[in-house]
């Protein structure tokens, strides 16, 4: 299947595609959760009923007290990959975009206790605000790119995707192994340290660099009928 042009690609976020996390990819963040750095890239994965964009804002689930932000690069595919090596990983990106990685930590951490996977933590509607797409021919190298976070207009993250532990060919064609990417899915590829809290009414910017840059304000849910069971 021929690659997807960019204009194709500017609104991935319509097309209820996969999107996929990897966790733990910045060691100095897995030191301040307490976690060792991962041997092997760690996946999970949200529902593409979690994108959300500039406008809306991001709602704080009623089971969840900490909300936390984790900015992050999204990785945009312009076609399909399976089984890619990596030396041609690079050739299926169509584009980045800004991405957070909205987290229950609290309900994360009973999870993490509990042995239960992440979804309540990390897939609820909302908890992933997207950019504008950034077509990959403006991005010289992706693994140069500083990505920062502010709240209430104080710098609360910055990182270097430089300092990733898993780089993102690697990544393409570890989870292109596991199971097949889609033209529009997006890949997380993980959060620097500096993750924290954000309280309802709180205004979060974050940005590539001077490349691209999102504003979502917190809002708090009401939906009745929250999990009981973490
Ligand atoms: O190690 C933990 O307790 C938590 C890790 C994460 O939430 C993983 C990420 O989402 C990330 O590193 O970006
Ligand atoms: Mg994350």
């Amino acid at each position: 299947m021929a690659a997807s042009s960019s204009k194709q690609l500017s609104r991935f976020w319509e097309w209820g595609r996969n999107i996929v996390c990897v966790g733990r990819n910045y060691a100095e963040h897995a030191e301040e959760m307490g976690s060792a750095p991962p041997a092997e890239p760690l996946l999970f994965l949200k529902p593409s009923s979690a994108y959300v964009r500039e406008g809306s804002p991001i709602v704080r689930p009623r089971y969840c007290r900490t909300l936390h932000h984790e900015v992050e690069l999204g990785v945009v595919l312009g076609r399909r990959a399976r089984a890619v090596p990596q030396d041609a990983a690079m050739q299926l990106v169509a584009g980045y975009a800004l991405c957070l990685d909205m987290t229950a930590r609290d309900t994360q951490e009973q999870c993490k206790m509990k042995g239960l996977p992440w979804t309540l933590a990390k897939g609820f509607a909302s908890s992933c605000p997207v950019s504008d797409f950034v077509p990959k021919e403006k991005i010289a190298d992706p693994h140069k790119l500083h990505i920062w976070l502010k709240v209430n207009g104080k710098l609360r993250q910055e990182g270097d995707t430089s300092s990733m532990i898993f780089s993102i060919p690697y990544l393409i064609s570890y989870i292109s192994h596991i199971f097949d990417l889609e033209e529009g899915d997006l890949i997380l590829t993980g959060s620097p340290k500096g993750v924290g809290a954000v309280e309802v009414d709180d205004e979060i910017e974050a940005g590539i660099g001077d490349v691209v840059s999102v504003r979502f304000k917190v809002a708090q849910g009401t939906e009745p009928g929250s999990p009981k069971g973490v």
